[in-house]
């Protein structure tokens, strides 16, 4: 790809796993409000295409925006206990004039990071924690209406609806991520929540590059690795965009060692189990 695709939030946990994986794949333009020291962008990126604002600066949005074919929209408040006044600057005005702005510049593709928490409602007492677990068979899909269970899962709901919004008016091709638990090297440890939503880094660069390569129209998909455990399907993501997950969280034990390490068959039955009964985080659903 050629032109300019615009990453805002570029120095955060999720831009910085893009851009480990596929920092060398695009032109980039990156935007954070903080300035991104050189070791967080990669090679080839000049100065030039590097820009510090706040995403609900109208005008700076607009400049950044200009002849870029491709935004992957990331910035924003990342906390489930994130305030109404937060989510509401950060989240929501600042989503809509990203979108605005991308929209009036012609941008082709717009890749939207939702989370699993537009949907944390229907994570429900009764269904939970046998949700997390392997032999329960219930599935989100992304056809379900947004169910959050806390107020930033309001302003990720509320993102999605923009993003449908300007797909019908406009024409501009949106993929909503519902990213599930974004954790390095290993699944979140002995988090049976985590665990089932696990989005590893390199599952995290591939599944971006492919909202950024493949054909769409409107689209909700969850972003998770391809866990045992999970209660999101993947498969429309598969459909749509081509994922194919490398990483599950069943080959990490409960406390996120690989198994192939742990499980050396040295003739000691002392294996870990591969999925222990232990009770869920207590901190499952947010505020
Ligand atoms: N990390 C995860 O597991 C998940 C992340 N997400 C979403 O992915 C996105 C990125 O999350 P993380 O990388 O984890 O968060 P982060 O806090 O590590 O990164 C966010 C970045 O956006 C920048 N930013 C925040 N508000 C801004 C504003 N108003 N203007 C310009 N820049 C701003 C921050 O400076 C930071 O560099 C967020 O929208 C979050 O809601 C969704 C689900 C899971
Ligand atoms: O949307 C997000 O979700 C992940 C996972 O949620 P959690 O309730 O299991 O912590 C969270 O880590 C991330 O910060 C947040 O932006």
């Amino acid at each position: 790809m050629d032109e300019p695709v615009l990453l805002t939030g570029a120095g955060g946990r999720v831009g910085q796993a893009i851009l480990n994986g596929i920092g060398g794949e695009y032109d980039w333009r990156l935007l954070d409000r903080e300035p991104l020291p050189r070791a967080k962008v990669p090679d080839g990126v000049t100065d030039a295409d590097l820009y510090v604002a706040d995403i609900t600066d109208e005008r700076a949005v607009r400049e950044a925006m200009a002849d870029v074919n491709a935004v992957v929209h990331l910035a924003g408040d990342p906390r489930k206990t994130a305030p109404w006044d937060s989510v509401l600057r950060n989240n929501i005005d600042g989503t809509q004039v990203v979108m605005r702005a991308a929209v009036d510049a012609g941008v082709d593709r717009f890749v939207f990071a939702s989370s699993n928490h537009a949907v944390g409602g229907y994570e429900t007492d009764d269904r939970t924690p046998d949700l997390y677990r392997t032999d329960d068979d219930y599935r989100l899909d992304g056809t379900e209406l947004p169910r959050p269970g806390n107020l930033y899962g309001v302003s990720k709901a509320t993102g999605e609806a923009l993003g449908r919004l300007y797909h019908d008016k406009h024409g501009l091709s949106v993929v909503c991520v519902r990213i599930g638990n974004l954790t390095k090297d290993h699944p979140p440890r002995e988090y049976e929540r985590g665990q089932a939503m696990w989005l590893s880094h390199r599952d995290c660069a591939h599944l971006f590059d492919r909202c950024l390569q493949a054909e769409y129209g409107y689209e909700i998909v969850y972003g998770i690795s391809n866990n045992d455990r999970r209660y999101y399907s993947i498969e429309r993501a598969r459909e749509a965009l081509g994922y194919d997950p490398a990483d599950n969280s069943a080959d990490y034990t409960f406390d996120g060692e690989p198994k192939d390490v742990v499980d050396v068959d040295d003739g000691d039955d002392d294996a870990t189990p591969a999925e222990p009964n232990f009770p869920s985080n207590p901190d499952t659903r947010g505020a």
